[in-house]
Parts: structure tokens; sequence; C-alpha cells
């Protein structure tokens, strides 16, 4: 079911426009390598929108929001709407500020998002437009018996802005308002390294420049590989190893991927 849309990123080569922070923006541009993807930041107001115009795919990701640089996040995402580009949203600590909250709920007025991605804090805040964690780190998680209100709340915040909704954490949610993905692949190693919600991010707007037809299955399908990927990089950990390796073997394990490996590694049920 996902082998066919890695293969189909191995061999496209999409590039993809982030519009990123300042924090993760080189692990992003590697992650989008290592995939298959080639990447471009740019957030320059003035050449942006022409940058998207030539991309397969546009990520937007408010991690460092700057008023310089503001204006490229509406123009590149009106402009990938009117060329049918892709574009991802990464709401990035959006309970944390007004400037966060309105800039988001702005963004989600004016431009069609094709997947929303998001933690589960940054999810609700979203979906309610209140004020919500004060940092880029969910304070909630997804439980047995949080499970089926947290899959209401995907499908619902879907079906109203007509995007694919992708809730990461230790169970991760993907919906386009009718049907939920429920992966479990993942490690809580993850949640040591900063950037891996903002790569899951890019891997989903590269998935889905490749797979422009399939974003629900683009968006889980991206879900379930970093999760394993993830998964594969703790199984390496030596006796000495921290989150800095880890790092480095989750970069590692997006560039072996195989289509193969995501076929038979991604776990997962339809609620
Ligand atoms: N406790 C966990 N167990 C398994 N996987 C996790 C856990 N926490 C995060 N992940 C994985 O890490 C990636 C980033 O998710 P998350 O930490 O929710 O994003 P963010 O960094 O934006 O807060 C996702 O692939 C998610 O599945
Ligand atoms: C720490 C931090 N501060 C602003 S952006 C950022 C990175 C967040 O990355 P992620 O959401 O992938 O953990
Ligand atoms: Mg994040």
């Amino acid at each position: 079911m996902f082998a066919p849309l890695l293969q189909n990123l191995r061999d496209r080569h999409p590039l993809v426009h982030a519009i990123t922070n300042y924090v993760t923006a080189n692990d992003c541009a590697n992650l989008l390598l290592a995939c298959g993807a080639s990447p471009i930041m740019a957030d320059e107001p003035e050449e942006a929108p022409e940058i998207t115009a030539r991309a397969a795919g546009l990520v937007l990701n408010l991690g460092t929001l700057h008023r310089a640089t503001l204006p490229a996040l509406p123009a590149c995402g009106r402009t990938a709407n009117a060329r049918g580009i892709p574009v991802v949203l990464d709401p990035v600590g959006v309970g944390a500020s007004r400037f966060r909250r309105d800039t988001a709920l702005r963004l989600l007025r004016e431009v069609r998002f094709t997947v929303i991605r998001g933690n589960l804090s940054e999810i609700e805040t979203l979906a309610r437009g209140q004020e919500g964690a004060p940092g880029v780190d969910s304070t909630d998680r997804v439980t047995a018996d949080n499970l089926d209100a947290c899959c209401a709340l995907v499908r619902e915040f879907a079906r109203r802005t007509g995007a694919v909704v992708a809730m990461s954490g230790s169970v991760d949610l993907v919906s386009d308002g009718q049907t939920v993905y429920c992966i479990r692949n993942g490690h809580p190693m993850m949640g040591l390294v900063t950037g891996t919600g903002c790569q899951l991010s890019c891997l989903t707007g590269a998935f889905a420049a490749a797979n422009p037809d399939r974003p629900l299955e683009a968006a889980a399908a991206a879900v379930c590989a970093m999760g394993l990927c993830g998964e594969i990089a703790h199984a390496r950990l030596g006796p000495e190893d921290g989150s800095g390796s880890f790092r480095t073997y989750l970069m590692d394990a997006v560039c072996r991927l195989t289509p193969d490996q995501l076929e038979k590694g991604a776990r997962y049920e339809l609620r």
C-alpha cells in the first residue's frame, strides 16, 4: 500500500520549497535530501512566491515567525493553491503566543492546505482557536482513554479545513475527515531530538509532492516512514549512544529506507 508512494518519491525527486524555522532548517534540508527530494529554503517575500511556483511541494512552518518574512507565508500559499502544488502547514508552538495563533488562523482562512501536521497540543489549539501549550512540545498525549475523542478531533478538523490532518505523538492520527489512520510506529527517543516534527512535516511535503493525487495516503505513509525510521535508529544505539547519535541514525534510516521495508514495517489500523 505505501511502497509505491515511497518509490514515486525516490523516482521523481520533487523540489520542495520550505519556509521554516532557524532551529531545524538544516535537519529539514538534509531530511529532504535523504528521502529523495530536493530542498530549497527561501523566506524573503520578494522572491519566495517565484520559488514556490517552480517547486512540486511547499511547507510552511511557523517555528520562528518574523514580521519581515511574514508576508511570504500567505503569498506562497496562494501561489501553490493557484498552481495545484501541495501545501503542508506545521503550526509549531501555535499555542505559545497570540502572534503565532493569529498568523496560523489567518493562513487557514487564506490558504487551502493539503496537510496540517502538528502535535496534539498544536492541533487542539488550532482546532479550538484558543491559547494552548506554552512551548513547542505537546503537553498532552493520545492514550487508550482519549483515543476516540482524538480521532473525532482530527476527523472534524479535517472536515472543517478540507485538509488532511496529521497529529503526531506516541500514537499518530491521520485523517481526511472520514478515514482515520491510527499509526503506532515511532520511539519515545524522537521526543528528545528537536526537529523530528519539523522533519516529519517536510517528509510529508515530499510524499505529497511525489503523490499529489493521494494526499491522505501520502501523509499516512510519511508518518509511518518517520516512525519506522525512529525504531530503526533506536535499534542501532550502542551502550554509549544518546540523543545525538539517535539524531544521526534517524537521518541514516530515512536515507536507506526501502519501499519494501516501509510496506512491512508500517503499523497502523483504520478507524
Ligand atoms: N512517545 C513517542 N513514541 C513514539 N513516537 C513518538 C513519540 N513522540 C514523538 N514521536 C514521533 O516523533 C515524530 C515527531 O512527533 P512530535 O514529537 O509529536 O512532533 P513535534 O516535534 O512537532 O512536537 C513523529 O514521527 C512521532 O510519531
Ligand atoms: C525549539 C524550537 N523553537 C522554535 S522552532 C523549534 C523547533 C521545533 O521543532 P519540532 O517541532 O520538530 O520539535
Ligand atoms: Mg513541531
